[in-house]
């Protein structure tokens, strides 16, 4: 948490750069170079994600690698959805922390709080799924429950819940940008916690409304993600820059105190 709010001031961003690698292995190893080093000045997080360096062979050295080239003062969250009993979630836990050396990770907290507890080592960022981007047709996570609320409403209960009782780690909620209107309900539930926000460009998530939904008083508290923009971009540090700064300017207005 500490990294993160030093990182977030120190680069004036809330920008997190995604790594979803794509490509043959020599492209891979040399775009992923290149995308930390360019992108890294207009970074307040990067978030690997796991399925894209597991499905090579090499995997879980590349992604070893990709998180030692990264700046040690930059947070990494290693986007790996984990959601598992808790034995098992502890395993996972010791893969992100102990093997890969990841600031924080994201869970499914759909088995309930113990997917949760393992991953909420001092001073780690844990994002609990609450509501995601994309846009299923057969979706659960707005299914009425019989007490009221859709599970996302729950999901985000359950995340702040967690996040109270666990004073030395931070749990957060991932929340898609693809819907804004989510976002606000959510803030309005959660006035505190760290927003990590996927859904912005190839998803078509609106940021300014993102931003007006889900910044806090403070003008901080979200992360918007950013990964096949970056990565795909002819200049990966020109595309972070501009989103940073996009991010930016909104916030000058809505919280001119930000900085
Ligand atoms: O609700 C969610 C949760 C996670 N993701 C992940 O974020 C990135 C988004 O990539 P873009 O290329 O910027 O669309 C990707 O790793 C997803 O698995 C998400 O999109 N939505």
């Amino acid at each position: 948490m500490q990294k993160l709010t030093a990182r977030v001031q120190a680069a004036n961003s809330l920008l997190c750069v995604g790594l979803d690698p794509t490509g043959d292995d020599a492209t891979v190893a040399r775009r992923l170079r290149e995308v930390i080093a360019q992108a890294a000045p207009y970074a307040a997080a990067f978030k690997p994600n796991l399925a894209f360096f597991l499905s090579r062979e090499n995997g879980v050295a590349l992604l070893q690698q990709t998180v030692r080239e990264i700046p040690t003062d930059i947070p990494v969250i290693l986007d790996g959805k984990f959601g598992d009993i808790a034995n098992t979630a502890e395993q996972y836990a010791r893969f992100a922390y102990d093997v890969v050396g990841a600031d924080g990770v994201t869970v499914n907290p759909y088995m309930g709080d113990d997917t949760i507890r393992p991953f909420a080592r001092p001073g780690k960022l844990v994002f609990s799924l609450a509501k995601t981007s994309n846009k299923p047709q057969h979706g659960l996570q707005d299914a009425a429950m019989t007490r009221g609320g859709s599970i996302s409403d729950w999901a985000a209960r359950l995340a702040k819940l967690m996040d109270e009782e666990i004073t030395d780690s931070t749990v957060g909620l991932v929340v898609g940008a693809t819907e804004p209107a989510t976002v606000a309900k959510l803030r309005a539930a959660c006035p505190e916690q760290w927003f990590l926000v996927p859904g912005i460009g190839v998803q078509g998530g609106d940021l300014s409304a993102t931003l007006r939904a889900g910044l806090r008083k403070d003008g901080s508290g979200l992360l918007i993600n950013s990964s096949r923009g970056i990565w795909q971009a002819a200049d990966a540090g020109a595309a972070a820059r501009e989103l940073q700064e996009q991010i930016n300017e909104f916030r000058a207005v809505t919280s001119p105190t930000h900085a």
